[in-house]
């Protein structure tokens, strides 16, 4: 284990977590001030095909499951209008990793003129940008750069989380194990590529699928060096792995509160106000005063029209019980863009993304000041 390593566990584990979380509060106060953000977004899950298998995950089916989808353009355009109605700005679109491996899910592509999947997503995407202005931010797993940079133009912003920089994890029995794209060194390199072409990034951790306190810490800590490197990682997601029927032997993983408070503050001191700290508030719903006092700034994607698809057992709290708990920690609940503010430069943003971007911007911020303060 490196110094460097040693020295962050050592604080994370052992300082005492009222301290700890004192601490990660201050540093977040003092860079973003008293506000934590959220974005109103409709998820849209367009295929929940996927040719890895990660043993925690309940959203992946193969061709032929029950429940299998791919859902048609005009479908995930009705779907994005009405969240437009309902105010939201934010299109995540999420889906499993290389699906068109499947000659069924080819076959379904080529005939509505689609020679693979990322081609699909890209021409749902402009569609939604051209016909709502709405956001998307897409979150398609491993891509190469090719495919990362036709989706740009149509993106506020990607997403995919890193999960974990521990190989032993993609070992025998391990959850990884059967999940070739779960590899640490294939996703670090994709988010080094999205870097190159300066794509405004959401990466994160996924916490209880057996990974130990000091593959957490070299986790954030690569995380870290990427944003040192190319700046463009503009949120970190903590996300805590939820058990669901069936997965016995992931069970003993349960994330404490604990565990969750000390990871929110640790990575708001290691970042020092260079990345948003988001954990969703569905997965966490017993101690959301606690994790403000942590110093998180963010409760990330928060649907009025959709569930999460990932973790449908836990659906989000009312944006007006997220407004009320932010206020009775001395903070303010702020919408926000799938993209923040920083980034919303032409070097970040190509066209149309940009424009649209703009547009939105001008609404929230003329809406948000009477609705949340
Ligand atoms: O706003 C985002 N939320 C993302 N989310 C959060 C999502 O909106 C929900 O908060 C979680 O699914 C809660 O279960 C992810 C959740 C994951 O488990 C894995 C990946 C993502 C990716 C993103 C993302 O890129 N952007
Ligand atoms: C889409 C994202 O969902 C997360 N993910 C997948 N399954 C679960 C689960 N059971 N609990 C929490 N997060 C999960 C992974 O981090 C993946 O990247
Ligand atoms: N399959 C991708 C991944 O695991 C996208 C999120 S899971 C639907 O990264
Ligand atoms: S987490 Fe993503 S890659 Fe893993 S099985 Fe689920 S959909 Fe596939």
């Amino acid at each position: 284990m490196s110094t460097i390593t040693s020295y962050w566990v050592q604080k994370m584990v052992h300082q005492p977590l009222e301290d700890l979380m004192q601490e990660g509060y201050n540093v977040k106060k003092h860079h973003f001030g008293n506000s934590i953000t959220f974005s109103r977004n409709v998820f849209i899950p367009l295929t929940n095909i996927c040719k890895d298998h990660c043993t925690y995950c309940t959203f992946q089916r193969r061709p032929g499951d029950n429940g299998a989808q791919i859902i048609p353009e005009d479908d995930i355009l009705r779907r994005v209008k009405t969240a437009k109605d309902a105010g939201c700005t934010e299109v995540l679109i999420s889906l499993g990793d290389k699906s068109d491996y499947f000659p069924e899910v080819r076959e379904w592509l080529n005939h509505r003129g689609f020679r693979n999947m990322l081609d699909y997503v890209a021409h749902v995407s402009k569609r939604i940008i051209e016909e709502t202005g709405l956001l998307p931010h897409t979150n398609a797993g491993v891509m190469c750069r090719h495919q990362l940079a036709m989706l740009k133009p149509y993106n506020a912003s990607m997403g995919m989380m890193l999960e974990t920089v521990s190989d032993r994890l993609t070992g025998p029995g391990q959850v990884h194990e059967h999940a070739p794209d779960k590899r640490p060194h294939r996703r670090i390199r994709m988010i080094e590529e999205a870097g190159k072409l300066k794509i405004p990034f959401t990466t994160g951790l996924l916490v209880g699928i057996g990974e130990t306190w000091v593959e957490r810490m070299d986790t954030l800590l690569e995380i870290k060096r990427l944003q040192e490197t190319y700046g463009h990682i503009q949120e970190v997601i903590i996300q805590n792995f939820q058990p669901k029927t069936g997965m016995d032997q992931l069970k003993s993983n349960v994330v404490s509160e604990e565990t969750m408070l000390r990871l929110s503050a640790i990575a708001n001191i290691l970042f020092d106000g260079t990345i948003h700290i988001q954990v969703p508030p569905n997965l966490n719903n017993n101690y959301l005063s606690k994790l403000i006092q942590s110093g998180i700034t963010d409760w990330g994607g928060v649907s009025p029209v959709s569930t999460d698809y990932i973790n449908p057992e836990s659906p989000w709290p009312a944006i007006q019980r997220l407004k009320e708990v932010t206020l009775q920690n001395e903070s303010h609940l702020t919408e926000r863009l799938p993209v923040y503010e920083d980034y919303i430069t032409p070097e970040w943003i190509e066209e149309p993304a940009l424009s649209a971007v703009k547009e939105l911007k001008g609404r929230i911020d003329h809406e948000t000041p009477k609705l949340y303060t």
